[in-house]
Protein backbone atom coordinates (compact mmCIF):
# COMPACT_ATOMS: atom_id res chain seq x y z
CA UNK A 1 0.00 0.00 0.00
CA UNK A 2 1.54 3.10 -0.85
CA UNK A 3 1.68 5.94 1.76
CA UNK A 4 1.12 9.55 0.87
CA UNK A 5 3.39 12.41 1.96
CA UNK A 6 2.17 12.39 5.14
CA UNK A 7 2.78 8.61 5.52
CA UNK A 8 5.68 6.06 6.11
CA UNK A 9 7.81 7.50 3.82
CA UNK A 10 8.09 11.27 5.18
CA UNK A 11 11.20 10.66 6.50
CA UNK A 12 12.65 9.14 3.33
CA UNK A 13 11.59 12.88 1.35
CA UNK A 14 13.86 15.82 0.89
CA UNK A 15 12.98 18.41 3.65
CA UNK A 16 12.26 21.74 2.21
CA UNK A 17 11.65 25.51 3.44
CA UNK A 18 7.61 25.42 2.68
CA UNK A 19 4.72 23.08 4.07
CA UNK A 20 2.67 21.36 2.02
CA UNK A 21 -1.06 20.05 2.89
CA UNK A 22 -1.78 16.60 0.85
CA UNK A 23 -3.13 16.23 -2.66
CA UNK A 24 -7.01 14.56 -2.73
CA UNK A 25 -6.40 10.63 -3.16
CA UNK A 26 -9.51 9.66 -4.49
CA UNK A 27 -11.79 7.13 -6.12
CA UNK A 28 -12.69 7.98 -10.25
CA UNK A 29 -15.70 6.75 -9.45
CA UNK A 30 -15.55 9.75 -6.45
CA UNK A 31 -17.92 12.61 -8.32
CA UNK A 32 -15.71 14.68 -6.22
CA UNK A 33 -12.83 13.50 -8.29
CA UNK A 34 -14.49 14.85 -11.74
CA UNK A 35 -15.45 17.89 -9.74
CA UNK A 36 -11.59 18.71 -8.66
CA UNK A 37 -10.44 18.25 -12.17
CA UNK A 38 -13.60 20.50 -13.32
CA UNK A 39 -12.13 22.81 -11.31
CA UNK A 40 -8.24 22.53 -12.89
CA UNK A 41 -7.34 21.66 -9.17
CA UNK A 42 -4.45 18.33 -8.91
CA UNK A 43 -6.01 15.16 -8.08
CA UNK A 44 -4.58 11.56 -7.49
CA UNK A 45 -7.03 9.26 -9.21
CA UNK A 46 -6.12 5.82 -7.07
CA UNK A 47 -8.35 2.90 -9.20
CA UNK A 48 -8.56 4.44 -12.80
CA UNK A 49 -7.12 1.13 -14.42
CA UNK A 50 -6.06 3.98 -16.79
CA UNK A 51 -2.64 1.85 -17.47
CA UNK A 52 -2.97 -1.40 -15.68
CA UNK A 53 -1.54 -3.23 -18.84
CA UNK A 54 1.40 -1.22 -18.78
CA UNK A 55 2.09 -2.30 -14.76
CA UNK A 56 4.53 -4.81 -16.08
CA UNK A 57 6.65 -2.55 -17.86
CA UNK A 58 10.06 -3.20 -15.91
CA UNK A 59 13.07 -2.83 -17.40
CA UNK A 60 13.23 -5.81 -18.44
CA UNK A 61 10.24 -6.64 -20.81
CA UNK A 62 10.88 -2.88 -21.53
CA UNK A 63 14.67 -4.31 -23.20
CA UNK A 64 12.73 -6.52 -24.27
CA UNK A 65 10.01 -5.03 -26.32
CA UNK A 66 10.55 -1.16 -26.70
CA UNK A 67 12.54 -2.47 -29.75
CA UNK A 68 15.98 -1.81 -31.54
CA UNK A 69 15.22 2.04 -32.15
CA UNK A 70 17.55 4.79 -30.18
CA UNK A 71 15.47 6.53 -27.48
CA UNK A 72 16.11 9.98 -26.05
CA UNK A 73 18.40 9.64 -22.50
CA UNK A 74 19.59 12.99 -20.89
CA UNK A 75 22.78 12.63 -18.68
CA UNK A 76 23.29 14.81 -16.02
CA UNK A 77 25.95 15.45 -13.22
CA UNK A 78 24.35 15.89 -10.01
CA UNK A 79 20.43 14.22 -9.96
CA UNK A 80 18.79 17.36 -11.36
CA UNK A 81 17.09 16.74 -15.19
CA UNK A 82 15.93 20.97 -15.77
CA UNK A 83 14.36 21.27 -18.76
CA UNK A 84 15.30 23.87 -21.83
CA UNK A 85 14.92 24.16 -25.36
CA UNK A 86 17.25 23.90 -28.04
CA UNK A 87 15.22 26.34 -30.46
CA UNK A 88 16.03 28.83 -27.92
CA UNK A 89 19.04 28.43 -27.09
CA UNK A 90 20.50 29.40 -31.03
CA UNK A 91 17.74 31.72 -31.27
CA UNK A 92 18.55 34.35 -28.01
CA UNK A 93 21.22 32.26 -25.52
CA UNK A 94 24.09 31.02 -27.63
CA UNK A 95 26.11 31.47 -24.32
CA UNK A 96 23.26 29.39 -22.22
CA UNK A 97 25.18 26.13 -21.15
CA UNK A 98 22.82 23.35 -20.73
CA UNK A 99 22.61 21.42 -17.57
CA UNK A 100 22.37 18.54 -19.17
CA UNK A 101 22.73 16.94 -22.06
CA UNK A 102 21.15 14.26 -24.57
CA UNK A 103 22.20 11.23 -25.69
CA UNK A 104 20.36 8.87 -27.58
CA UNK A 105 20.63 5.14 -27.07
CA UNK A 106 18.56 1.86 -27.73
CA UNK A 107 16.70 0.65 -24.51
CA UNK A 108 19.28 -2.43 -23.74
CA UNK A 109 22.40 -0.01 -23.55
CA UNK A 110 20.04 2.28 -21.14
CA UNK A 111 19.23 -0.51 -19.11
CA UNK A 112 22.64 -1.44 -19.09
CA UNK A 113 23.65 1.90 -17.84
CA UNK A 114 21.38 1.73 -15.20
CA UNK A 115 22.47 -1.61 -13.79
CA UNK A 116 26.42 -0.40 -14.25
CA UNK A 117 25.75 2.94 -12.74
CA UNK A 118 27.82 3.43 -9.01
CA UNK A 119 28.02 6.51 -6.76
CA UNK A 120 29.98 9.69 -8.23
CA UNK A 121 28.45 8.18 -12.47
CA UNK A 122 26.71 11.00 -14.46
CA UNK A 123 22.61 10.20 -13.95
CA UNK A 124 20.54 9.62 -16.67
CA UNK A 125 17.34 9.72 -17.05
CA UNK A 126 15.03 8.38 -20.30
CA UNK A 127 12.17 10.92 -21.31
CA UNK A 128 10.71 9.48 -24.89
CA UNK A 129 7.25 10.27 -26.88
CA UNK A 130 6.01 6.81 -26.81
CA UNK A 131 5.43 6.43 -31.38
CA UNK A 132 4.87 3.57 -33.83
CA UNK A 133 8.80 2.71 -33.69
CA UNK A 134 8.07 0.73 -30.39
CA UNK A 135 7.87 -2.99 -30.05
CA UNK A 136 4.10 -4.89 -31.08
CA UNK A 137 4.08 -6.25 -26.87
CA UNK A 138 4.06 -2.17 -26.23
CA UNK A 139 1.42 -1.51 -28.71
CA UNK A 140 -0.71 -3.74 -27.71
CA UNK A 141 -0.36 -2.54 -23.86
CA UNK A 142 -0.72 0.78 -25.27
CA UNK A 143 -4.07 -0.12 -26.81
CA UNK A 144 -5.16 -1.56 -23.61
CA UNK A 145 -4.78 1.71 -21.80
CA UNK A 146 -8.11 2.69 -19.95
CA UNK A 147 -8.86 5.30 -23.20
CA UNK A 148 -12.79 5.02 -22.89
CA UNK A 149 -12.40 6.91 -19.19
CA UNK A 150 -9.50 9.52 -20.61
CA UNK A 151 -11.90 10.13 -23.96
CA UNK A 152 -15.02 10.93 -21.71
CA UNK A 153 -12.90 13.52 -19.18
CA UNK A 154 -11.42 14.57 -22.42
CA UNK A 155 -14.77 15.96 -23.72
CA UNK A 156 -16.17 17.04 -20.38
CA UNK A 157 -13.72 19.34 -19.75
CA UNK A 158 -13.73 20.50 -23.22
CA UNK A 159 -9.43 19.56 -23.35
CA UNK A 160 -7.98 20.08 -27.04
CA UNK A 161 -6.76 16.57 -28.62
CA UNK A 162 -4.06 14.28 -26.61
CA UNK A 163 -1.01 15.74 -28.16
CA UNK A 164 1.62 13.15 -27.01
CA UNK A 165 2.51 9.79 -23.95
CA UNK A 166 6.27 10.48 -22.85
CA UNK A 167 7.60 7.08 -21.32
CA UNK A 168 10.00 8.34 -17.98
CA UNK A 169 12.38 6.08 -17.28
CA UNK A 170 14.55 7.67 -14.13
CA UNK A 171 17.17 6.77 -11.39
CA UNK A 172 15.83 6.83 -7.83
CA UNK A 173 16.21 10.12 -6.66
CA UNK A 174 16.40 12.02 -10.11
CA UNK A 175 14.08 15.49 -9.10
CA UNK A 176 12.68 17.45 -12.28
CA UNK A 177 12.74 20.86 -10.83
CA UNK A 178 9.74 22.63 -10.42
CA UNK A 179 8.38 23.84 -13.93
CA UNK A 180 4.56 24.63 -15.06
CA UNK A 181 3.36 22.66 -18.62
CA UNK A 182 0.79 24.49 -20.99
CA UNK A 183 -1.11 21.52 -21.30
CA UNK A 184 -3.68 19.16 -19.22
CA UNK A 185 -1.75 16.13 -17.64
CA UNK A 186 -2.70 12.89 -16.68
CA UNK A 187 0.50 11.56 -14.89
CA UNK A 188 0.71 7.53 -14.62
CA UNK A 189 2.78 5.57 -11.71
CA UNK A 190 3.72 2.06 -13.05
CA UNK A 191 7.01 1.40 -11.65
CA UNK A 192 8.43 2.75 -7.94
CA UNK A 193 7.32 5.78 -6.37
CA UNK A 194 7.79 9.55 -7.03
CA UNK A 195 7.03 12.41 -4.87
CA UNK A 196 5.16 14.63 -7.06
CA UNK A 197 4.85 18.84 -5.10
CA UNK A 198 2.77 21.13 -6.79
CA UNK A 199 2.01 24.85 -6.44
CA UNK A 200 -1.02 26.89 -8.08
CA UNK A 201 -0.57 28.64 -10.98
CA UNK A 202 -1.08 32.12 -8.84
CA UNK A 203 2.50 31.42 -7.22
CA UNK A 204 3.53 33.01 -10.32
CA UNK A 205 5.42 35.62 -8.28
CA UNK A 206 7.09 33.01 -6.14
CA UNK A 207 8.34 30.90 -8.08
CA UNK A 208 10.26 33.58 -10.56
CA UNK A 209 9.77 31.29 -13.52
CA UNK A 210 12.85 32.18 -16.48
CA UNK A 211 12.13 34.73 -19.20
CA UNK A 212 9.61 33.28 -21.70
CA UNK A 213 12.61 34.09 -24.59
CA UNK A 214 15.07 31.92 -22.17
CA UNK A 215 16.11 27.89 -23.26
CA UNK A 216 14.45 27.54 -19.53
CA UNK A 217 11.19 29.35 -20.34
CA UNK A 218 8.50 27.92 -17.72
CA UNK A 219 11.25 26.51 -15.58
CA UNK A 220 11.47 28.07 -12.54
CA UNK A 221 14.77 30.11 -11.53
CA UNK A 222 14.52 28.83 -7.80
CA UNK A 223 16.44 25.75 -6.39
CA UNK A 224 14.48 24.29 -3.82
CA UNK A 225 17.32 22.56 -2.48
CA UNK A 226 19.81 25.92 -2.33
CA UNK A 227 17.07 28.52 -2.16
CA UNK A 228 17.87 32.09 -2.22
CA UNK A 229 16.11 33.92 -0.52
CA UNK A 230 18.08 37.42 -1.02
CA UNK A 231 17.15 37.14 -4.94
CA UNK A 232 13.83 35.31 -4.66
CA UNK A 233 12.03 36.85 -1.14
CA UNK A 234 8.46 35.98 -2.46
CA UNK A 235 9.76 32.20 -1.90
CA UNK A 236 9.03 32.83 1.75
CA UNK A 237 5.47 32.48 0.69
CA UNK A 238 5.37 29.45 -1.01
CA UNK A 239 2.97 26.83 0.30
CA UNK A 240 2.51 23.44 -1.65
CA UNK A 241 0.48 20.64 -2.30
CA UNK A 242 1.73 17.22 -2.71
CA UNK A 243 1.68 13.18 -2.56
CA UNK A 244 3.80 10.24 -2.77
CA UNK A 245 2.07 8.72 -6.34
CA UNK A 246 2.80 4.38 -6.48
CA UNK A 247 2.10 1.79 -9.38
CA UNK A 248 -1.20 1.65 -11.12
CA UNK A 249 -1.50 5.58 -9.27
CA UNK A 250 -2.55 8.93 -11.59
CA UNK A 251 -2.36 12.34 -10.89
CA UNK A 252 -3.49 14.83 -12.60
CA UNK A 253 -1.46 18.28 -13.07
CA UNK A 254 -4.04 20.42 -14.25
CA UNK A 255 -2.03 23.04 -17.15
CA UNK A 256 0.06 25.82 -15.78
CA UNK A 257 0.30 24.01 -12.09
CA UNK A 258 3.73 24.42 -11.23
CA UNK A 259 5.20 20.63 -10.13
CA UNK A 260 8.56 19.25 -8.61
CA UNK A 261 8.56 15.44 -9.26
CA UNK A 262 11.25 13.56 -7.28
CA UNK A 263 11.77 9.62 -7.81
CA UNK A 264 12.45 8.69 -4.01
CA UNK A 265 15.61 7.57 -3.17
CA UNK A 266 16.69 4.27 -2.03
CA UNK A 267 13.35 2.81 -3.61
CA UNK A 268 14.61 1.74 -6.97
CA UNK A 269 14.24 3.29 -10.28
CA UNK A 270 10.92 4.53 -11.94
CA UNK A 271 9.31 4.19 -15.01
CA UNK A 272 5.68 6.58 -15.47
CA UNK A 273 3.62 7.69 -18.54
CA UNK A 274 1.96 11.09 -18.44
CA UNK A 275 -0.67 12.36 -20.83
CA UNK A 276 -0.44 15.56 -22.02
CA UNK A 277 -3.42 17.29 -23.74
CA UNK A 278 -3.53 20.57 -25.14
CA UNK A 279 -6.04 23.02 -23.24
CA UNK A 280 -9.75 23.69 -24.36
CA UNK A 281 -10.48 27.17 -25.64
CA UNK A 282 -11.86 29.93 -23.18
CA UNK A 283 -15.60 29.88 -24.00
CA UNK A 284 -16.23 33.38 -22.17
CA UNK A 285 -13.94 35.34 -20.78
CA UNK A 286 -14.91 36.48 -17.24
CA UNK A 287 -13.48 39.00 -14.97
CA UNK A 288 -11.61 39.16 -12.68
CA UNK A 289 -10.02 36.94 -14.85
CA UNK A 290 -8.23 33.24 -13.57
CA UNK A 291 -4.93 33.04 -12.49
CA UNK A 292 -3.96 30.34 -15.41
CA UNK A 293 -5.35 33.35 -17.90
CA UNK A 294 -3.34 35.71 -16.27
CA UNK A 295 -0.51 33.60 -16.59
CA UNK A 296 -1.05 33.27 -20.51
CA UNK A 297 -1.22 37.27 -20.51
CA UNK A 298 2.16 37.90 -18.90
CA UNK A 299 3.91 35.43 -21.34
CA UNK A 300 1.83 37.34 -24.17
CA UNK A 301 3.35 40.75 -23.24
CA UNK A 302 6.86 39.15 -22.69
CA UNK A 303 6.31 37.98 -26.63
CA UNK A 304 5.02 41.22 -27.83
CA UNK A 305 7.85 43.15 -26.35
CA UNK A 306 10.69 40.82 -27.62
CA UNK A 307 8.97 41.21 -30.97
CA UNK A 308 8.88 44.92 -30.55
CA UNK A 309 12.10 45.27 -29.33
CA UNK A 310 14.09 42.45 -30.70
CA UNK A 311 16.80 43.15 -27.92
CA UNK A 312 15.82 40.58 -24.86
CA UNK A 313 18.15 42.92 -23.02
CA UNK A 314 15.36 46.06 -23.77
CA UNK A 315 12.82 44.33 -21.98
CA UNK A 316 13.54 44.12 -18.56
CA UNK A 317 14.59 48.56 -18.71
CA UNK A 318 10.76 49.07 -20.12
CA UNK A 319 8.85 47.37 -18.32
CA UNK A 320 10.85 48.96 -15.20
CA UNK A 321 9.45 51.91 -16.64
CA UNK A 322 6.27 51.08 -17.06
CA UNK A 323 5.84 50.05 -13.49
CA UNK A 324 7.98 51.45 -11.11
CA UNK A 325 6.63 54.55 -9.22
CA UNK A 326 3.74 54.15 -11.57
CA UNK A 327 2.07 51.07 -10.42
CA UNK A 328 3.66 49.91 -7.81
C1 LIG B 1 9.70 15.65 -19.14
C2 LIG B 1 8.49 15.46 -18.26
C3 LIG B 1 8.86 15.04 -16.86
C4 LIG B 1 7.65 14.92 -15.91
C5 LIG B 1 8.14 14.87 -14.46
C6 LIG B 1 8.91 13.58 -14.15
O1 LIG B 1 8.23 12.53 -14.16
O2 LIG B 1 10.13 13.63 -13.95
C7 LIG B 1 6.78 16.18 -16.03
O3 LIG B 1 7.16 17.27 -15.63
C8 LIG B 1 5.44 16.10 -16.67
O4 LIG B 1 4.97 14.97 -16.95
O5 LIG B 1 4.84 17.19 -16.91
ZN1 LIG C 1 5.92 18.88 -16.34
Amino acid sequence: MNGSASGWEKRQLNKYFFNTEPIPRLSCHDPLAEELIAQEKPVVLTDTKLCDSALKWDLDYLAENMGSEKYMVFVSKDNKFKYYDEAKIRQYSSNFIPPTRRVDMSFPEFVRKLKEWKEGDERIYLQQGLNNTVGQAIVMDFLQFNWEWLNVLQKKNNWGPLTSNLLLVGMESNITPVHYDEQQNFFCQLVGYKRCILFAPEYYDRLYPYPVYHPHDRQSQVDFENPDFERFPGMTHLEGVETVLGPGEVLHIPMYWWHQIESLPNRGHTVSVNFWYKGGPTEKVEHPLKPQQKLAVMRNIEKMLLEALKDPAEVGPLLRALVIGRYT
